[in-house]
């Protein structure tokens, strides 16, 4: 046999051996599915393969949507494990507290998020989750932290106003996603971490290109509950997972400075008894048990805090003012609203902010209940994962097995004629109001905040700076779409942003 013929078949061979491991690869897939759709009993129905989200990736809520209004629960299936989806309200409460215990984070999760969230608080269960949640459930609940995060969303509102009455005066089409992410970014790093970025005046290169690589880090990690590659393609840095990595260099570098200039200020004893804000608190622990709160902690903790204080506040300040875009009359209401309750007859920013009182807010029920609304049709954590620590039986009799992940749908739940009624897909912010005051829906059927013992801890937070920002555009300016015929869509991402930003005209309110 010559040279030639010795090469081309040592090719074929090679090629025929790829062939079989991928065939055999294949029919133990199949095996595994048959196996798991077919041979166990009180298990959710069967809506498929988890690839079958990859072929529905753009429109992957819609999707679990489609599912859950033919089943309420259902499952997906994965080579090793099912993953549980549902939008039962009855088994919502049974995993979010009833059994608690039984349905952490999980290893699956944490595998996925591991890399952008490391051990933050979003990420981890145990210990290390019960030591950031106490640490930073008392500096929630402290009336400095009220008090000085009012009066940063109040300048980063005026700041906002002063950034669109230049596009507004121009008559210029404005994206108010970008300028809502920005602002909440401000917003977070002054009251989370006591720095000044001002992202929103677009001068600090650093901070916009941190915003961006922690935005894409944001969507390309969710790939990886689809794409089941994802670890390979990580091992050898390609696709996706590349650019993952590489954003991930831009948003280390960046916190870890900020780190880094938070120990030389406490070093320099400005840290010390202040306790201002949550990264100092953090620190100052750190200084006690310095092993387990090594930089990369802080690093996990503080990501968790932009994505939870930036990316869900900003995207549902979008979808409501697309919703009220979509509605005038509804913008109409909420902008009389906001006046009445201020007392306020023209647009003069300086005497609106006077009157932006704690009081005047209270007032502002109907404002209140179109946000509530908003996040029941456009919930900012779409959906959220949970994993199985041991087999169990959900209250509606269905099996779960050790390993399963478990996940509730608020997107999916939001849209439910067996919750809401036959108009659950209207925007009507009406449903939330009684007698002239917002009434509170259970946290098992309105989940956008989650429930139980993990239930978000920004929750009040949030509505404020929210009807803050709300309230001073609305009292400017009237919205209208760029494009009124463009229905919007999502970037499916672990937060809910608008796949292409939010473009409008603002025009100033006599
Ligand atoms: C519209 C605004 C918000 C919504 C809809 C929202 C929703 C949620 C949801 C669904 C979770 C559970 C996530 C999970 O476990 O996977 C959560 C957790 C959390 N949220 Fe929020 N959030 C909002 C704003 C905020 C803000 C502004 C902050 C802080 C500045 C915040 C802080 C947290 C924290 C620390 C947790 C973790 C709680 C824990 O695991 O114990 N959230 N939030």
């Amino acid at each position: 046999m010559g040279f030639q013929e010795s090469v081309v078949s040592l090719i074929l061979a090679s090629v025929g051996a790829l062939l079989l491991v991928v065939a055999a690869t294949i029919v133990a897939l199949l095996v595994s599915y048959v196996i798991q759709a077919y041979s166990q009993k009180n298990r959710p129905p069967v809506a498929g393969p988890i690839f079958s989200q990859l072929l529905n990736f753009d429109k992957l809520f819609d999707f679990l949507t489609y599912h859950a209004k033919k089943n309420i629960t259902f499952r997906m299936i994965t080579p090793t494990h099912s993953e549980i989806y549902t939008a039962d309200p009855v088994n919502v409460e049974y995993i979010l507290k009833t059994n608690f215990p039984n349905y952490g984070k999980g290893a699956y999760n944490l595998g996925i998020l591991y890399d952008l969230l490391g051990e933050g608080i979003f990420a981890v269960d145990g210990d290390k989750w019960r030591h950031q949640r106490k640490l930073a459930s008392h500096e929630f609940s402290t009336r400095v932290l009220r008090d000085f995060s009012t009066i940063v969303f109040r300048k980063n509102a005026a700041k906002l106003v002063s950034h669109i009455s230049k596009a507004a005066n121009g008559k210029e089409v404005i994206n108010l996603q970008d300028l809502f992410m920005k602002s909440t970014l401000d917003s977070i790093f002054k009251v989370g971490f006591g720095v000044d970025l001002d992202t929103l005046s677009g001068s600090d290169e650093s901070s916009n290109r941190f915003m961006k690589a922690f935005d894409d880090s944001n969507n390309l990690v969710f790939w990886r509950y689809a794409d089941l590659t994802w670890r390979i393609k990580r091992y050898f840095n390609i696709g996706f997972e590349a650019s993952l990595r590489q954003n991930i260099v831009v948003i280390d570098n960046f916190v870890y400075d900020l780190i880094q200039r938070k120990r030389e200020q406490m070093k320099i004893g400005k840290l010390d008894g202040g306790k201002e804000d949550i990264l100092s608190r953090f620190l100052i622990e750190s200084k006690t048990d310095p092993e387990n709160m090594t930089d990369k902690y802080l690093r996990d903790i503080t990501l968790s805090f932009v994505i939870a204080g930036k990316d869900t506040s900003a995207g549902t300040l979008t979808w409501f003012f697309y919703m009220l875009c979509k509605h005038p009359l509804i913008q109409e209401k909420a902008a009389q609203e906001v006046r009445a309750a201020t007392q306020t007859e023209n647009n003069s920013t300086d005497e609106f902010h006077d009157k932006l009182t704690e009081a005047a807010l209270d007032k502002m029920q109907y404002l209140h209940a179109a946000l509530t609304e908003t996040l029941r049709l456009y919930p900012a954590v779409p959906v959220d994962g949970k994993a199985a620590g041991e087999d169990d039986t959900l209250p509606d009799g269905f099996k779960v097995k050790k390993g399963d992940g478990v996940n509730y749908m608020a997107y999916a739940m939001g849209r439910m004629t067996s919750i809401w009624g036959e108009d659950a897909e209207e925007f009507r912010p009406e449903r939330w109001i009684d007698n002239g005051v917002f009434k509170p829906e259970s946290p098992y059927i309105f989940t956008a905040f989650q429930a139980g013992p993990r239930i978000c801890l920004g929750k009040e937070f949030a509505y404020r700076q929210m009807k803050i920002l709300a309230a001073v555009l609305l009292n400017s300016y009237k919205f209208r779409l760029a494009n009124e015929n463009e229905e919007a869509t999502y970037r499916v991402m672990l937060t809910l942003h608008m796949s292409k930003g939010l473009y409008l005209y603002a025009i100033p309110r006599q």
